[in-house]
């Protein structure tokens, strides 16, 4: 081998497999400065260009091919021409030239190899020339990235810097199926270890240096990627915790986006890369748009920052805040635009919602009822319309202005400042009701409502609310005054009430004593006597006592009545009332039961004889006469008594027999008492019973009236005709007047049936004119009640005037009695009925009492002698006395006689003697119906 080398005149050596020279001829000793033998070849060479060396080296010694380059001498550090040819058995030989050697061309070559070796030394990424397994060379940068000296690297398996051997095997064999095809082998990331066993994360390319010399090596690329990763780690995180979506784009193309962006817009992972973002926007236009504005803006180098609507996958429209960078300004149509997308569509809503309720709430405000104000420091600082209206300040004037301003005066303000402060300073509302001003200056009241905005800055901003409660105030004044008033009114009504009430009592009371009371005199009435008898016979029947009861009817009292008017008669009942009163005893009951009745009760009666005393008092008690507007007023009792248990039984009974019994008193001729006898009830019975019948006679024209002839005692004319009362009873037939007019007279019916007769009988005097009968006079009874009747004369009249009758053919018959009842009034009456014309004569004369003073002043021509005188006239010198003594009077006053119940001629003889001008009788004629009056005057 030395001897082949030494063959060789340029510089040369043999090296075994491992790259260990084994022999080196003189030349090469030479160059190198010492013996080589022993050494490795890549010492020969320059550190920088060592590991590129080792793998030429290494792939020359493998025999995989021939290297012919250039190095770098080790020592010199000038450029070396380099032959390798590889022994077949491993190793080779290295033949080294002098560059100079290769003349001008070599020289240039040798520039250049300069300038790469300056690049090489200074690159800022590692670069390495590796053979299989051994490092060959590597420049500082590598040595610093890895952490070594460059000397612990070149000739050292690169496998020291990766985390196993393993791994480094791994790379190696991914590498070569790469470089062996010729091909550029690049790796991204590959984790190296460095020297302090610390990871750094580097970009490796690599490159066969020659394919056709093996022994040329790999020369390697190292770029430490680590911080670069180590961002891109950040940003990835970044980009999947974010809670915006985020894309990247180029050429508005997405390049990249994270899971919220893919959330956000309805795309799986990697669905959307290389997808236009076109759509993610409505329509063209917003396309367009969105580029048109955000590239004018990332064109200049800023942030593009915008609010709009993008689409959806499924088309849906959300809100965006998106915001856009360049990564590289210059290189907008090609660079990387990073976007965020922050999606509003949730706080959009929110917003537009809390708008809307912005509107409403102002709306409100604007449209409330209430002032509202807020205040803070004494100054309003917000309100709403209602409050300017309120207050006369429009356009916002109000707002700003102190609060004191508000109210009309110091006084007001203060007091409404000082109790808002304790209402705050107590955690209260404060709520009152203050006067307060417009800005016109007109005062009005409001209703205040305050409260803090927050109860634990008490001095801070308050609330208000104001209304306006001037109405209300005026109105509550007004309800306050109405209720005053309704309260006097109702008390007054109370009053009224009350005073109705006591007056309802009172009337009640009234009713009540009116209903058991006479309201004329106070007396008992019927009802309380019923009830008065019923308990005392239930008292009597127990206590085996008798009772007694007194009926009393007052003789003549309704011919008083009807002559001197109801006010005498009232006075009369009044006086006898008090009179029975005066005469019984207290435990005795005196009642009215209307009229002139009266019944006394008697209770405790031991024998019948008290009863006669009771009778004579009462008898005795009326017999004084009654005074009445200068009239003695004559009264007397009919008493009728009966007794229980002697009469009867029964409280009606009893009443029904004393009734009876006081009738028989009255039979017997007034001013008297009976006692009840059984018979009496029969009577009684019947009196009542025709007593009602009567009440309806007159409209059932059951009255008739018949005629009786006076006749002349001298020439035996009919001179006049006397009109006679008959009663057609159904069943009893003709009813003389005796049975009849005592009880019309009682009842008060002869008033309307006196006039009814005289009607009657003018009417049948005309129609026997219009028949042709001579004109005589009508003489028609007047009793003392009809006589004494305040509308005697007035009837009269009209009767006159509605037949036509002439008033001289009507005489009047009034009973002596009757005549001399009623004194003054008598004649008065009495001239009335004359100064019509109408002629009177006196009835039943000499039954009475005349008084010559009245008969001398009455108009009273004719005096008719009762029967009673003529019946015994030619008997009874008695009877002629009387009757030669009224003949005398009458002829003494002037006046013409009439001699009644004439039946015979010897009466008529003495009477004719006696001078008497007129009788009347059954001698001449019994009465006659009318009929018959035609035959009587033939
Ligand atoms: N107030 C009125 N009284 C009237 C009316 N009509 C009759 N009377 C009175 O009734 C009494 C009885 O009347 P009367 O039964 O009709 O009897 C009269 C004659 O019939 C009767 N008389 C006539 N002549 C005789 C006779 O010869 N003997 C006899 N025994 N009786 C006779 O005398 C009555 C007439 O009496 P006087 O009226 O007194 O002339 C009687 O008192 C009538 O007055 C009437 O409408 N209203």
């Amino acid at each position: 081998m030395a001897d082949a080398l030494a063959l060789i005149a340029a510089p040369a050596c043999a090296c075994d497999g491992e790259g260990t020279i084994r022999a080196a001829n003189a030349a090469l000793v030479e160059l190198a400065g010492g013996a080589l033998e022993g050494r490795p070849l890549v010492s020969l060479f320059c550190p920088r260009t060592a590991a590129e060396m080792a793998v030429e080296i290494r792939l020359s010694l493998s025999g995989e091919r021939r290297w012919d380059g250039l190095i770098e001498h080790g020592t010199t550090g000038r450029p070396v021409e380099v032959r390798a040819k590889p022994f077949p058995a491993g190793g080779a030989t290295f033949v080294f030239g002098d560059v100079l050697t290769f003349g001008d061309g070599q020289a240039a070559l040798r520039g250049r190899l300069l300038e790469q070796a300056a690049v090489v030394e200074h690159a800022p990424v590692g670069i390495a020339v590796t053979l299989p397994d051994l490092v060959k060379s590597c420049n500082p940068r590598m040595a610093e990235m890895l952490g070594y000296a460059p000397e612990e690297l070149i000739n050292h398996s690169p496998a020291q810097v990766f985390a196993t051997r393993a791994h480094y095997e791994a790379f190696i064999g991914e590498a070569v199926l790469v470089l062996t095809t010729g091909s550029l082998f690049e790796k991204s990331e590959v984790p190296l270890r460095r020297r302090d066993g610390s990871t750094i994360w580097c970009r490796i390319r690599a490159k066969a240096v020659d394919m056709s010399a093996r022994e040329a090596g790999t020369v390697w690329i190292v770029e430490d990627v680590t911080e670069a990763r180590q961002a891109l780690t950040e940003i990835q995180s970044i980009m999947t915790n974010a809670t915006i979506g985020i894309f990247f784009t180029r050429a508005r193309t997405i390049t990249r986006y994270n899971h919220c962006f893919g959330s956000m817009f309805g795309y799986a992972p990697g669905e959307a890369l290389g997808c236009s973002t076109r759509m993610l926007y409505a329509d063209d236009a917003a396309f367009d748009d969105m580029g048109r504005t955000a590239y004018g803006v990332l064109g200049q180098g800023g942030s593009f920052k915008t609010e709009t609507t993008m689409v959806r996958r499924d088309g849906t429209r959300m809100w965006v805040n998106m915001i856009g960078y360049a990564v590289n300004p210059e290189e907008l149509g090609t660079g990387t635009m990073i976007w965020m997308i922050e999606d509003r569509t949730g706080q959009k809503a929110a917003e537009e919602s809390l708008r809307n309720a912005l509107l409403e709430n102002q709306a409100i405000l604007d449209n409330a009822v209430l002032g509202i104000a807020v205040v803070e420091k004494g100054r309003t600082l917000h309100c709403n319309r209602k409050m300017e209206e309120l207050f006369g300040h429009q356009g916002g004037s109000i707002e700003g202005l102190p609060v004191r301003e508000l109210y009309p005066d110091d006084a007001g303000w203060i007091a409404a400042r000082d109790q808002t402060r304790r209402d705050f300073e107590a955690g209260r509302v404060h709520m009152a009701e203050y006067e307060l001003v417009r800005r016109d200056g007109k005062r009005f009241w409001a209703r205040l409502s305050g409260r803090p905005f927050d109860m634990a800055d008490r001095g801070g901003r308050s609330v208000w609310l104001i209304d306006d409660v001037t109405a209300q105030r005026e109105a509550a004044d007004a309800l306050r005054r109405a209720r005053d008033e309704l309260e006097v009114r109702v008390q007054e009504r109370t009053a009224e009430l009350q005073a109705e009430i006591v007056e309802r009592r009172q009337a009640e009371a009234r009713v009540h004593h009116m209903a058991y009371h006479d309201a004329l005199t106070g007396l008992p009435n019927r009802a309380l006597l019923s009830d008065r008898l019923d308990r005392t016979l239930l008292a009597a029947q127990r206590d085996g006592a008798k009772l007694a009861l007194l009926f009393i009817d007052l003789d003549r009292f309704k011919t008083i009545n009807d002559s001197l008017g109801h006010l005498a008669g009232d006075h009369l009942l009044k006086e006898v009332a008090q009179r029975l009163c005066r005469v019984v005893r207290a435990s005795d009951t005196v009642a009215r039961l209307g009229g002139d009745e009266f019944v006394v009760l008697v209770p405790g009666v031991r024998v019948p004889e008290e009863c006669s005393h009771v009778g004579d008092k009462i008898i005795e008690a009326l017999a004084a006469p009654v005074e009445f507007e200068g009239h003695s007023l004559h009264i007397s009792p009919s008493i009728g008594i009966c007794l229980y248990p002697d009469d009867g039984a029964d409280a009606a009974g009893l009443m029904r027999k004393a009734d009876a019994a006081m009738y028989y008193a009255k039979a017997a001729g007034r001013n008297n008492y009976q006692y009840y006898a059984e018979p009496m009830n029969a009577a009684a019975a019947r009196h009542f019973e025709m007593e009602t019948r009567l009440r309806g006679a007159l409209l059932r024209e059951e009255f008739v009236l018949f005629y009786q002839p006076i006749v002349g005692v001298q020439d035996g004319r009919v001179h006049g005709l006397e009109v006679l009362l008959r009663w057609r009873h159904p069943e009893q037939g003709l009813v003389a007047p005796d049975d009849f007019i005592p009880i019309l007279e009682e009842n008060g019916l002869i008033v309307p049936v006196g006039e009814w007769v005289i009607r009657r009988a003018c009417e049948q005097a005309m129609a026997w004119q219009r028949a042709g009968l001579p004109a005589l006079p009508l003489a028609v009874n007047l009793s003392a009640r009809q006589f004494m009747h305040r509308g005697l004369i007035q009837s009269i009249r009209a009767i006159v005037d509605d037949t036509g009758i002439d008033p001289g053919l009507l005489e009047f018959e009034i009973t002596e009695t009757a005549l001399m009842q009623h004194g003054g009034q008598t004649l008065e009456t009495l001239g009335q009925i004359y100064r019509m014309g109408i002629r009177l004569s006196i009835d039943d004369f000499g039954t009475g009492y005349s008084s010559l003073a009245y008969l001398k002043r009455f108009p009273v021509r004719k005096i008719k002698i009762d029967r009673a005188f003529v019946r015994d006239l030619e008997t009874s010198s008695e009877d002629q006395a009387i009757v030669a003594a009224i003949m005398a009077l009458a002829g003494s006053l002037g006046m013409a006689v009439v001699a009644e119940g004439v039946e015979n001629e010897a009466q008529l003889a003495l009477l004719r003697r006696h001078g008497c001008q007129y009788a009347q009788g059954y001698l001449f004629a019994r009465p006659v119906d009318a009929a018959a009056v035609p035959v009587l005057l033939d």
